[in-house]
């Protein structure tokens, strides 16, 4: 199957009839959906999460309604499975999905998109000068030196093979050979490494402070729930003045009990106890808070392996995960906090935070190229389902949306 229909069939997970229906039911719950800000009035207005509350509330429902007479009951009857069907709709679809990735990375779009419009606008037909250039526009992108130099090879490789003499479509051409790049060798690189079912799945998340991790953690919580998981959360961040209130209130507002202690105790002592919890209630993933202090690597090594330490000693091959949190904002810092934490630990994964705060959206390819650590998952917006897991294909449709939309229609269904 050629590139562009498989790209087509990923984005809109099936035909135009199904794209119609899906934007429909994404608009109708877009309309629904409220921006995450902290607080409790947030906690209990997100429509989003089936809080205990909601469900004693259906629970009471069902109760009195079989209390009263049997023509009373019509109303009550459409109430109760309009809810339930209601909380079905919102799996995201996979267009939605593809939409996530378009709004997410606007602000890297308008700014890359036009220039590389104003440059096929200005040259029209491929050349030296138009290579030359365009490897400009992609390093402003924060794509990294190796990617834009490989990406450049395989240009001019397709260019010459196939006889490509006019400048237009070659964003279509350079979408194909980014997500070639960034797949080559890799298989299953952002599926979480999830244990069997009835055994427990450990997730260390670390990263400075700031970065958006209490919020990812947040984020994944709910991600995991909705799934069907049981999760428990530990904050084992105690350095951070409110890092363990913040985490408590992503706790109330996902339905996950949090394991803590007070602020400045021991952190690998708050994940003991949180494992014996995780253990003791049979839940399916614990998700561990860190602290994130750089001033000092030593220390910072020194607190993540004893975080380690207790947890492969209570579970042996367990963290299964330990994911960096980076704030795709900061750009080239971004790396060097990589290869920090890589000396320090085991990083598995890479979560990217607010990729839609950046015109430099290209630092996920930099990443991955400079670090050999996949990108896992990336934040897209403040709300909760806004954290996706990243998937390349989607990825430079956000980068190019307009440009491939051309190629995409003279695709039949
Ligand atoms: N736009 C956008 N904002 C995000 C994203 N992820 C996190 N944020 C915001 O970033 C801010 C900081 O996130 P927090 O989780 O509170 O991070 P922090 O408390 O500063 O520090 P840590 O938890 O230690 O990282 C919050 O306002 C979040 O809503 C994202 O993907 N997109």
């Amino acid at each position: 199957m050629s590139f562009f229909k498989r790209l087509k069939e990923k984005l809109t997970g099936g035909t135009e009839e199904e794209k119609v229906q899906q934007e429909q039911a994404d608009h109708a719950e877009a309309e629904s959906d409220q921006d995450l800000v902290d607080g409790s009035e947030a906690v209990k207005e997100d429509p989003t999460v089936i809080t205990n509350e909601v469900i004693e509330q259906v629970i009471d429902e069902i109760e009195e309604a079989a209390e009263e007479p049997a023509k009373e009951l019509a109303p009550e009857e459409e109430t109760l499975p309009a809810a339930v069907e209601a909380e079905e709709e919102k799996k995201p679809s996979a267009w939605s999905i593809t939409q996530k990735f378009k709004n997410g990375l606007a602000k890297t779009r308008d700014s890359f998109t036009s220039k590389v419009n104003d440059l096929v606008a200005r040259y029209r037909k491929v050349d030296e000068d138009f290579f030359e250039e365009l490897e400009e526009v992609l390093l402003q992108a924060d794509v990294g030196f190796e990617t834009v130099m490989e990406l450049m090879d395989k240009l001019r490789f397709e260019v010459q093979r196939k006889n490509i003499k006019d400048t237009e479509g070659i964003q279509a051409i350079i979408s194909e050979k980014l997500v070639e790049i960034y797949e080559a060798g890799e298989e299953n690189i952002t599926d979480l490494n999830m244990q069997p079912n009835g055994e427990l799945t450990v997730i260390l998340f670390v990263g400075v402070n700031g970065v958006g991790k209490t919020t990812t953690i947040g984020k994944l919580a709910h991600r995991l729930s909705k799934e069907g998981k049981s999760v428990l959360l530990a904050a084992g961040d105690t350095f951070r003045a409110g890092a363990i209130d913040q985490l408590q209130v992503w706790g109330d507002r996902v339905g996950c009990e949090v394991i803590k202690q007070s602020e400045g105790s021991d952190p690998a002592a708050v994940i003991y106890d949180a494992i014996a919890a995780a253990k003791k209630r049979g839940a399916d993933v614990l998700i561990c808070d860190t602290a994130g202090r750089l001033q000092n690597k030593v220390n910072l090594m020194k607190e993540l392996e004893k975080v380690h330490r207790v947890i492969s000693r209570e579970i042996p091959d367990a963290p299964h995960e330990v994911l960096l949190a980076l704030d795709a904002t900061t750009g080239q810092n971004a790396l060097i906090q990589a290869q920090t934490f890589k000396e320090a630990t085991n990083v598995t994964g890479i979560v990217l935070t607010k990729l839609d705060g950046t015109a430099k959206g290209g630092i996920v390819l930099a990443i991955r190229n400079k670090l050999h650590i996949p990108v896992k998952f990336v934040g897209l917006g403040e709300k909760m389902d806004d954290l996706q897991p990243f998937d390349a294909e989607r990825y430079v449709y956000g980068l190019f949306a307009e440009g491939l939309e051309k190629e995409l229609e003279k695709i039949e269904d």
